[in-house]
């Protein structure tokens, strides 16, 4: 990191810890007749109080992982008090150096020092309170409510109304920790469960940390792995920056082809990377200005085999000072492995368990034996349950197109959403199921990931999903923003083997998992997509 660069974010940490902790250097009159036989008591405390805050930032601020991280987690055991010494930014600070009126500096370093503790341990216990995990140094405090915004970082007005108006009363837990990582000018990899508002979580520090909107070309980048999510993020985006006329724009078919960014403003620019990629090849957007670049789904955006495109954006946000963070509720090793290469002294943030799906989903395994069964579950269920909308996940388009051709069959309001389908097809599609036009949405895994559907309340895996995260993500499509959610799994023969991984992700959520299925084998479970019979009950012509 450059020294600049560095001096920088370490001026902004020391400003945001003097605003959080300011009643440290305030008031502070030290008088040593008086306090002299505390004084001597404090000093010799204070080593086992560091201790004591030592072993409670170690639960709270190191989460267990596996393979290198654990290696990397060993080698900070032994430092973790220094964690708690190492707020340096206190020690540097100008305030902290000045000679009190009253006192000298060997007496005041101990009592800030213990301020320091004791707001470490008030961090971990809130943190413990709402599961959040942290680790990386100097970790800012998390945000007590969305007041702080201001109090602490000096929101703009035009933020906290539009919070309120989209009726967002308290931080979620990844915002509350994310938000102020983010202010603080610190990367940040951060993994928290499907619905937990992480748009939010990057959206409120990108808008705060570009201020004003400017002429000076492209400033912050949001990538996205479908046009789906893109269009849904640029709406959320515009939500929250009503009132400030940031340039937002979102990268169309048409404006990567034939654009030129050269010629409009724009603020920020939110994308899928094929589009942005085909751009910069056309020389028509210049990111060397990009002071901050989001990654959602980022395990999706690597997965999908576009490491090159990735890289290559990465490069063209030349930047020294720009800051990068990456999103997901499922960040799998290597995603981790990136991110330590690719940021500096980025913070971890994650919510709950990393790779776990949501707790407000009530998950459910049925049995359907073969492909006819499952047609016959599904009208059962409709029968039955009918709780719409309902959301209806298949491996293929083919069965969509197929399962949609059944449904129809039956004067149930159904579409299928798939990549056979134009643009403008796919988006009439989600806006027709989000009105309340369609019931079923029939989909395959292009609307799995971070779409927002708000009133979903089933979710049906029609086919089996084909990986954990896949499963994971599919479910996350209900029970969003806290609301209860039902997510529906078919299984036929072909997907017994694969049985027992869905019966744990079941059990690390909370749900009830019948014992037997928790004695089945284990097997790696990854791009399962078996070649299935037809849906379609249709004679062959
Ligand atoms: N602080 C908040 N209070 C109440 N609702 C919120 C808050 N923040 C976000 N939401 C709402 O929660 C829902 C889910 O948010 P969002 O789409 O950002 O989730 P996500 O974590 O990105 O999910 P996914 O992993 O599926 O992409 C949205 O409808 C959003 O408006």
């Amino acid at each position: 990191m450059g020294a600049k660069k560095k001096q920088g974010r370490q001026a902004c940490c020391l400003q945001t810890m003097a605003n959080d902790s300011s009643f440290l250097f305030s008031g502070i009159r030290f008088d040593r007749k008086r306090f002299g036989g505390d004084i001597a008591k404090f000093e010799k405390k204070e080593s086992d109080h560091a201790l004591n805050v030592s072993s409670l930032i170690e639960v709270e601020e190191v989460e267990p992982v596996g393979g290198k991280a654990s290696a990397k987690k060993r080698k900070r055991k032994g430092t973790v008090s220094e964690t708690v010494d190492g707020f340096n930014v206190f020690k540097k600070s100008k305030s902290a150096e000045r000679p009190p009126k009253d006192g000298d500096k060997s007496v005041i370093e101990p009592v800030l020092k213990k301020e320091q503790n004791r707001q470490l341990e008030r961090d971990a216990l809130f943190r413990k309170k709402h599961n959040i995990h942290v680790s990386g140094y100097n970790v800012p405090s998390p945000l007590q409510n969305f007041n702080e915004l201001s109090s602490r970082y000096k929101c703009e007005k035009y933020l906290l109304r539009n919070l309120v108006e989209l009726g967002f009363r308290e931080p979620t837990p990844i915002q509350r920790q994310a938000i102020p990582v983010l202010l603080h000018d610190r990367e940040c990899f951060a993994c928290a469960p499907t619905g937990s508002g992480k748009t939010l979580a990057f959206v409120c520090p990108m808008l705060m940390k570009l201020k004003d909107p400017s002429k000076n070309g492209v400033r912050a980048v949001v990538l996205c792995p479908t046009r789906e999510l893109s269009s849904q993020t640029y709406r959320e985006c515009k939500k929250m920056a009503k009132g400030k006329k940031f340039r937002i724009k979102l990268m169309t078919k048409e404006l990567s082809r034939t654009g030129d960014f050269s010629k409009f403003p724009c603020d920020i620019l939110i994308s899928t990377p094929l589009r942005l990629r085909l751009a910069i090849k056309r020389k028509k957007v210049d990111l060397s200005r990009v002071e901050y670049l989001v990654l959602d789904e980022s395990d999706k955006l690597f997965e999908l085999g576009l490491f090159k495109q990735i890289d290559s954006i990465i490069k063209a946000c030349s930047n020294p000072s720009i800051i990068r963070s990456l999103f997901s509720a499922t960040l799998p090793d290597f995603v981790e492995d990136r991110a330590r290469e690719l940021m500096h002294d980025a913070v971890r943030v994650i919510v709950g368990r990393k790779n776990m799906a949501s707790e407000t989903i009530k998950q459910k395994l049925v049995f359907t034996g073969s492909e006819e069964g499952k047609l016959i579950a599904i009208r059962q269920s409709f029968a039955e349950s009918w709780n719409p909308p309902v959301l209806v996940f298949v491996q293929s388009k083919e069965r969509a197109k197929e399962l949609h051709g059944e449904l129809a069959y039956d004067n149930i309001r159904v579409d299928a959403i798939h990549s056979d389908l134009s643009q403008k097809e796919r988006e009439d599609a989600v806006d027709n199921f989000r009105a309340g036009k369609t019931w079923v949405l029939i989909a395959t895994d292009v609307v799995a990931r971070g779409m927002d559907f708000k009133g979903v309340k089933c979710v049906i895996n029609y086919d089996f999903p084909d990986s954990a995260s896949a499963y994971i993500h599919r479910i996350g499509r209900s029970g969003r923003a806290g609301r209860a959610g039902e997510a529906i799994t078919f299984y036929s023969e072909d997907d017994i083997p694969f049985l027992r991984n869905i019966a744990n992700l079941m059990a690390a959520s909370g749900c009830e998992v019948p014992s037997w299925l928790m004695e089945l084998p284990k097997k790696k479970w990854k791009k399962h997509r078996p070649k299935r019979d037809s849906i379609s009950t249709k004679p062959k012509e």
